[in-house]
């Protein structure tokens, strides 16, 4: 049983090293459940991928594969980032070193928030293997959850892989480390992952490989251990971060650092700014003018092209999608996460999206920016015009209606609208036309990228 704090703390402190800010810490304290089940495993099921199947093995299958290729030494290399060309050479170096062969073995279970998907890091692995000579390599996909335990971990990697039939496996610096936490300090120190693998080696029954960090050296046009660089020679390296912002800009990636077979499967994985969907949130009152508005920027979306554009209007929403909903807070909240949940859909999809709610709670507009925001754009336009003008201009009658109580709840009349304090843009239906506020929505989204080409 793990419910009891003393036994969490006990587990905290022994597997991950104690930190609180540490992920898999986080997870024990506020995610985990009581109980722990333990005892020998009975397979019922067998378990079903739909994915790269073809690339799945058991310890048992590889163990069999590698006998069928008459191979008797194999370096395991683990990784849950892509693969470019200092990868190709540590594990061919480490694999010439050992006289072995290089078994290819990718987390593709949950890694690190942040990190590539697998499916686009698997077509990354498979445009890399030809790369490898002839019958060196083996790639199979590992369905396991990394923890980011980093020694612990380390240890617990190394036994997979010898189970799954290898008898070197890589562990690089800080192997499975989650970084540093918010004081800037490292979780663990950079080799004391591959230390504690050596520690237990004959126990293990697996030989650590250290990883070695390869750097490129351009006058000779080669790869080498950075440890082996002399002072003085030039060297060039892009960092994980670095590549991340030129896959996002579009920005130009070399053939020294990448394959463009590796390259071209990053790239249609990360489009560029001016293909990402974006959701553009009106929140106001009544008759403040966010209808006209949304309406006039669709038009002019849909001029410049490229994207789909949706339009979720209040109304259209309520009709469509929440007519049984009423206006108590519960209702309302539920509307705006219903809007927010098929926007976030269409930002994914590339679209772009525009939604005019009342939203009167910030609860509600701050849950909605957090669900779309994980998959692009988000901006919040504050179409703050003033209460008494929409009501004097409100030709429909609702106003009247509400204030004769034949509307009860009504937002402005009898229920509260909570001014967004940290809008991205602020508007006023009353002081600037439909037109002038549209190109400040333009200009926005311009000078985020969102617009640039198409
Ligand atoms: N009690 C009450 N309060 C506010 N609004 C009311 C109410 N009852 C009906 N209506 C009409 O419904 C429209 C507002 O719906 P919304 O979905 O935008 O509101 S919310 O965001 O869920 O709060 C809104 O129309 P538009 O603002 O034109 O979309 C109102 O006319």
């Amino acid at each position: 049983m793990v419910g009891d704090t003393k036994n969490r703390q006990k587990e905290a402190k022994e597997v991950f090293g104690g930190d609180e800010e540490h992920p898999a810490v986080k997870y024990l304290f506020n995610v985990a459940k009581e109980f722990y089940v333990g005892g020998k495993v009975e397979a019922v099921n067998k378990l079903n991928h739909y994915d790269y199947v073809e690339l799945r093995y058991t310890p048992a299958e590889l163990r069999t594969h590698f006998d069928k290729l008459g191979w008797s030494r194999v370096v395991a290399f683990q990784t849950r980032n892509p693969m470019h060309r200092a990868h190709r050479e540590l594990t061919v170096r480490a694999a010439r070193a050992r006289q072995a062969n290089v078994l290819i073995h990718p987390v593709v279970g949950l890694t690190k928030p942040g990190d590539i998907d697998h499916f686009t890091r698997v077509r990354v692995y498979t445009a890399l293997l030809p790369r490898y000579p002839n019958g060196m390599a083996v790639l199979g996909l590992l369905p396991l959850a990394m923890r980011m335990g980093g020694p612990r971990e380390a240890i617990w990697h190394a036994i997979i892989r010898k189970n799954h039939g290898t008898t070197h496996f890589i562990v690089g610096r800080d192997h499975a480390g989650p970084g540093k936490n918010s004081k800037g300090v490292d979780f663990y120190g950079p080799y004391d992952a591959q230390n504690a693998v050596e520690k237990y080696r004959d126990e293990l029954g697996i030989e650590v490989v250290p990883f070695q960090q390869m750097t490129y050296l351009p006058d000779t046009d080669e790869y080498r251990p950075k440890d082996e660089v002399q002072a003085g020679i030039k060297t060039l390296d892009i960092s994980g971060t670095e590549l991340r912002r030129r896959l996002r800009t579009g920005g130009e990636i070399p053939e020294w650092f990448s394959y463009p077979e590796v390259v071209s499967v990053l790239r249609e994985s990360h489009k560029p700014r001016f293909k990402q969907g974006f959701t553009v949130f009106l929140t106001g009152y009544t008759n403040s003018g966010k209808d006209a508005i949304a309406r006039a920027l669709q038009v002019t979306l849909n001029q410049q092209g490229g994207r789909s554009v949706s339009l979720l209007l209040g109304e259209t929403v309520r009709a469509e999608l929440s007519s049984e909903l009423g206006f108590s807070r519960e209702d309302r909240h539920r509307n705006i996460q219903r809007i927010a949940f098929v926007a976030a859909e269409l930002t994914r999809a590339g679209a772009a999206v525009i939604a005019a709610p009342i939203a009167p709670f910030e609860h509600s507009r701050q849950t909605a920016r957090d669900t779309i925001s994980q998959y692009g754009s988000f901006y919040l336009v504050h179409v703050a015009t003033p209460l008494a003008y929409c009501e004097a201009t409100d030709k429909r009658g609702v106003y009247a209606r509400a204030r004769r109580g034949e509307i009860k709840g009504f937002t402005g009349v009898d229920d509260p609208y909570e001014v967004p304090p940290k809008a991205d843009l602020v508007v006023d239906f009353e002081q600037q036309s439909v037109r002038n506020i549209v190109h400040q929505i333009v200009l926005l989204l311009e000078s985020e990228g969102l617009l640039d080409r198409f």
